[in-house]
């Protein structure tokens, strides 16, 4: 190669051609450095630069990296999501080349060991030392204070007096020495049927899209591990894709317990030096498994032998900033590219994907029972117009006694609510001033534990006033409606005995935390516990046997198309919490609309009959999966700039039978973060191809001004 054709991790939409100086010998997927703006900067060789660029004109390349090269289905993955999602191609490369940096020599940990031999002086603290080092495992010096009760000053001593010694452990592995054959359930006959289609698919080394489908605690995980152990039988990689960061924890303990060791870990929250060894592990093939969010899809793997997509439904999966891009959808194009299974993994699966499914796209695998001969819970709707709680109370009466009796009895109780902090609303009694976020149109939310009113699309927080800020009149400000905090005061009051615990994602920060905090519950030594959304999923907790929804009509009243969908995976994946244990379970849904299709749905565990009716409706009104959207987001700090530039690109929509522009119109949240927006939707048939509809719609789109931005989301999920 002469001339490299380089694409760099920056907001820009092309590549460049450098050319190559004598002695280096470049490939495709090779990362190197090259000259750009009169600094340096890293990049990856796309393919051979483009020869009608005069020679003068050219820089060379500085110097390739000693990083492993991107293999090429990275870089067909990159292109493909850059072409469908009109990202600007290096911000779909940077997520790629997270973690490519040189991870150094981790330094080694140091930990302690016994000699054999006695200190000058023997205390108690010693002792208790010795006696814990006494089995002769190597143990970091803070590790072994912790366990025998003393201070670390205290070991200190001991190795001054040579009685401990230090040794150096090798960093931990990452992902691998998993052994498939570790600790391999028995799995029944339905599991071990659909297990067994799942890895003749591992084997035949050809794409094929699953829908995995099972009634909560049928044993989903328990199968789909089999078809990841055959890829690590097979010497191949397994990618575990998970919609949110908590859950990764639960998953990595899973994977753990089923092949002996952990497995590599990949999001945002993981540190750098640990993410550039994962990196590596994957480009290497060492790293045997990867549990990650989504941006594991760009990991370079040596070797992918397939990618399971646990919660499939859930919008977690979609990224909301630039690119904005489905790592479901992304999931399959993956396995497309590297010609592996993909398998999507739900109880309650997507609308879209039920549709592939029922179609033949995708094979449909069924598990329709609990594991253990155990029986879905029973589901009471608890009409609120006949049992209305007392004022400014949630709990309604029946739902007050069902958990008093579950608790009496000695088991565990849920309550659910998907709203974060104390209250929605805020506002003066004496004036009605009510607090809006001053950047964004939304009310400030009451998190009375941070004392504070904070706008849940920003951050934006201020204190909480002693008077109203309009009226000046103290005391007059009221709390409207409850979030988690607020029901876990009430909860306090209801049933002062109870060991409580609030999990929501802004009270239980951090995976150590939340771990701490799941560990609590599955151990009984919380009793009643209240949560948000971050309760819902993927969690065992074996004397759970009552869930409570405070708002089942939460979610409904909404305009998003797909509101009645979500609201039901909602609430049949948090009552699917109770009753995994032996003791059978109850969910209470409490809600002024007993006779709506998703209440009925949840009562009857009619799943089949509530799909039904959504897939009708939605083919009806062409819209996804029948019909394709996409929805552009014009936004600015001046909100004129912004309708202008708006009405100026759907002026120039290009009249095409079939595809349909709606708007610009002003979106729920007109206002976020000081930006004011607009919003066009494109409506089309499901066969356009719609990002190149857009592509060459754009292509003649007025100069924007540079304060201005058009967010494109193809096959949107958000609808505010
Ligand atoms: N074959 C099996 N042998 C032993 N235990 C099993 C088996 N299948 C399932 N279980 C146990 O039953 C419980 C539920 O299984 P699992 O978590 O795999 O279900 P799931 O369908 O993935 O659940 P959900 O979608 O509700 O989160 C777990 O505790 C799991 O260990
Ligand atoms: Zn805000």
């Amino acid at each position: 190669m002469k001339r490299a054709e380089v694409l760099l991790p920056v907001a820009l939409d092309r590549s460049f051609t450098y050319s190559v100086p004598e002695g280096l010998d470049l490939q495709p997927g090779d990362i190197v450095e090259v000259p750009l703006g009169g600094g340096m900067q890293a990049g990856v060789v796309w393919g051979p630069g483009d020869e009608d660029v005069p020679a003068k004109k050219l820089k060379p390349v500085e110097a390739a990296y000693d990083l492993p090269r991107l293999p090429p289905e990275i870089l067909k993955f990159v292109d493909w999501v850059v072409r469908y999602t009109l990202s600007p191609a290096g911000m779909v490369l940077r997520i790629a080349l997270r973690g490519a940096r040189n991870a150094g020599d981790e330094s080694p940990k140091r930990a302690v060991i016994t000699t054999g031999d006695a200190p000058a002086r023997m205390t108690a603290a010693r002792e208790r030392v010795l006696k814990t080092a006494s089995d002769n495992l190597a143990r970091i010096k803070s590790d072994l204070a912790r366990e025998a009760g003393v201070s670390v000053g205290v070991i200190d001593g001991l190795i001054k007096e040579g009685a401990l010694r230090i040794v150096e452990l090798p960093p931990d592995p990452i992902g691998s020495g998993l052994d498939a054959e570790f600790a391999k359930p028995e799995l029944n006959a339905e599991q071990a049927k659909v297990a067994e289609e799942l890895i003749a698919s591992v084997r035949a080394r050809k794409f094929s899209p699953h829908l995995l489908e099972g009634v909560t605690g049928s044993g989903k995980t328990e199968t789909y591990m089999e078809a990841v152990a055959e890829a690590v039988r097979r010497g191949r990689q397994a990618l575990i894709l998970l919609p949110e960061i908590a859950l990764t924890r639960v998953m990595i303990d899973r994977v753990a317990a089923r092949f002996g060791a952990p497995p590599g870990e990949w999001h945002s929250t993981v540190a750098p030096r640990r993410r550039a060894r994962t990196w590596e592990g994957a480009a290497t093939g060492e790293t045997q498994i990867v549990v990650g969010a989504r941006s594991a899809l760009f990991l370079p793997f040596k070797d992918l032998g397939v990618i399971i997509v646990d919660e499939e439904h859930d919008t977690g999966f979609k990224q909301d900033d630039t690119p904005v891009y489905h790592a479901r959808d992304m999931a399959v194009v993956r396995a497309q590219i590297s010609e592996i299974p993909v398998v999507l993994v739900s109880a309650t699966p997507s609308i879209e994907t039920r549709v592939n499914a029922d179609a033949g796209r995708y094979r449909h695998h069924l598990l329709a029972e609990r594991y253990g001969g155990r029986s879905l819970p029973d589901i009471e709707l608890l009409d609120l117009r006949d049992d209305p709680p007392s004022p400014n109370r949630w709990i309604a009466p029946p739902l007050e006694t069902e958990v008093r009796e579950t608790l009496a009895r000695g088991e565990q109780a849920l309550l659910f609510l998907n709203r974060r902090g104390f209250a929605p609303l805020t506002l003066c009694r004496a004036c009605g001033h009510r607090f809006q976020c001053p950047n964004c149109s939304s009310w400030l939310v009451e998190h009375r534990f941070r004392r504070q009113l904070v706008c849940h699309h920003c951050g934006h927080h201020e204190d909480v006033p002693p008077a109203c800020p309009k009226c000046e009149m103290p005391g007059k400000l009221a709390a409207v409606g409850p979030g988690v905090e607020r029901i876990r005061d009430e909860a306090a009051e209801l049933f002062p005995e109870a060991r409580l615990s609030v999990l929501s994602s802004d009270i239980t920060v951090g995976a150590e935390r939340m771990r701490a905090e799941l560990d609590a519950i599955t151990k009984h030594e919380v009793d009643l516990i209240i949560g948000t959304q971050l309760v819902t999923k993927g969690h065992n907790f074996p004397d759970l046997t009552l869930v409570g929804v405070v708002d089942g009509d939460l979610g409904l009243g909404t305009s998003d198309p797909r509101a009645a969908e979500r609201t039901f995976q909602l609430l049949e994946q948090v009552t699917g919490r109770a009753g995994r244990g032996a003791k059978p379970g109850r969910g209470v849904v409490q809600t002024f609309d007993p006779g709506h299709p998703v209440m009925q749905a949840l009562k009857k565990h009619d799943g089949e009959a509530f799909y039904k009716a959504e897939i009708e409706a939605r083919a009806d009104a062409a819209l996804p999966p029948f019909g394709r959207l996409a929805s552009l987001i014009v936004s600015a700090p001046d909100k004129r700039q912004a309708e202008l530039y708006a009405r100026a690109l759907a002026q120039i929509f290009p009249e095409t039978p079939g595809i349909r522009l709606l708007g610009p119109a002003e979106p729920p949240l007109a206002l976020i973060r000081g930006r004011h927006r607009m919003r066009l939707i494109v409506k089309a048939p499901r066969t356009t191809d719609l990002s190149g509809f857009i592509r060459s719609w754009l292509a003649n789109a007025p100069k924007a001004p540079g304060s201005l931005q058009v967010q494109i989301d193809v096959d949107p999920v958000s609808f505010v």
